[in-house]
């Protein structure tokens, strides 16, 4: 049986021109949440009020069964989080940051830590402050893993960083989740990444969540079919997502149903194809997630 490990309650968050919220979310044990949304969606403001960072104008976050302002400190030392955190101590070494970071945490693998500045090639005379964009992105993502926590909050993580090194970063990610128990709530802008790490997808438009399901289903429900007509009843019908002409074809989040309700109507299916990954995202978040896969 699973155990929430992380659960928000009508958190909300409110700038002069943007609100984000009333957000109800639940991460579970062993699952890994991708949360993806358009550019100014709100992902990393849920981040930041996740980790306490920014306070929310009402709601609450629970992590590990505690409200997270409560026992702060203890609760960090099981999380690994990733989302531009340590550009204040630019003017450290990445040596010296790590072991800055080290102090926090009692179960730091240094050994790991070895492991893992080798990986990624990183120079660890080099002061934070003079790192490329991608050099940062990878320092920030050893030092989160590094301490071996229970749940990873990862803002983009892979954004900017060269394509063998993301490759390296979805490896560790799926071994990371390989031990059963761990939780990952990771925002992306990357197909491969949801399609290869996670197992539920959030999407998020203008502030709110609008849809959180289970990866498969769009791989078991969401399909196009070509017909010979649609009448006004269909084009309303609930599983409906697009219609399109040239040819006359229909986007939905509902095969069999749809499939039945349109024999029901005496329409004549031409075919039918189950939508990608890629695809049933794009309808999701409005067509602008970039396409990394495949
Ligand atoms: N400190 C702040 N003051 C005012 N507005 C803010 C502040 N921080 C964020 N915002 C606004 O909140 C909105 C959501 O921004 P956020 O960074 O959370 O989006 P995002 O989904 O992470 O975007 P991206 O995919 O580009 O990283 C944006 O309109 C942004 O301008």
């Amino acid at each position: 049986m699973t155990s929430s490990l992380l659960t928000t309650t009508a958190l909300t968050k409110k700038y002069k021109k943007f609100t984000l919220g009333p957000i109800d979310f639940k991460v579970e044990t062993g699952t890994a949440i991708a949360i993806v949304g358009a550019n100014g969606s709100g992902k990393s403001t849920f981040f930041r009020l996740l980790m306490n960072l920014i306070q929310p104008n009402s709601g609450s976050v629970h992590v590990f069964n505690h409200i997270f302002g409560e026992n702060e400190a203890e609760i960090k030392k099981q999380i690994g989080y990733a989302g531009e955190l340590l550009e204040p101590f630019g003017h450290l070494t990445i040596r010296e940051l790590a072991s800055f970071v080290s102090f926090w945490y009692p179960n730091w693998d240094p050994k790991y830590f070895r492991y893992l500045i080798k990986r990624y090639q990183i120079d660890e005379s080099k002061k934070y402050a003079k790192c490329s964009k991608g050099m940062k992105k990878k320092v920030e993502f050893i030092l989160s893993l590094t301490h071996h926590p229970n749940l990873l909050i990862l803002d983009e993580p892979s954004a900017g960083v060269d394509i063998i090194s993301q490759k390296k970063m979805k490896e560790d990610l799926i071994q990371f989740m390989e031990s059963g128990n761990r939780s990952l709530i990771l925002a992306t802008h990357s197909i491969d990444e949801v399609k290869s790490i996670c197992d539920w997808i959030t999407v998020f438009h203008e502030g709110e969540i609008i849809q959180a399901f289970d990866k498969d289903e769009i791989f078991e429900k969401w399909g196009r079919i070509w017909v010979s007509q649609v009448t006004d009843k269909i084009r309303e019908h609930p599983n409906v997502i697009e219609v399109s002409s040239t040819p006359l074809q229909i986007v939905t989040n509902d095969l069999r149903k749809l499939e039945n309700d349109l024999k029901n109507e005496h329409i004549q299916i031409t075919h039918v194809q189950k939508l990608t990954l890629e695809e049933g995202l794009e309808y999701l978040i409005g067509k602008e997630l970039t396409a990394k896969a495949d």
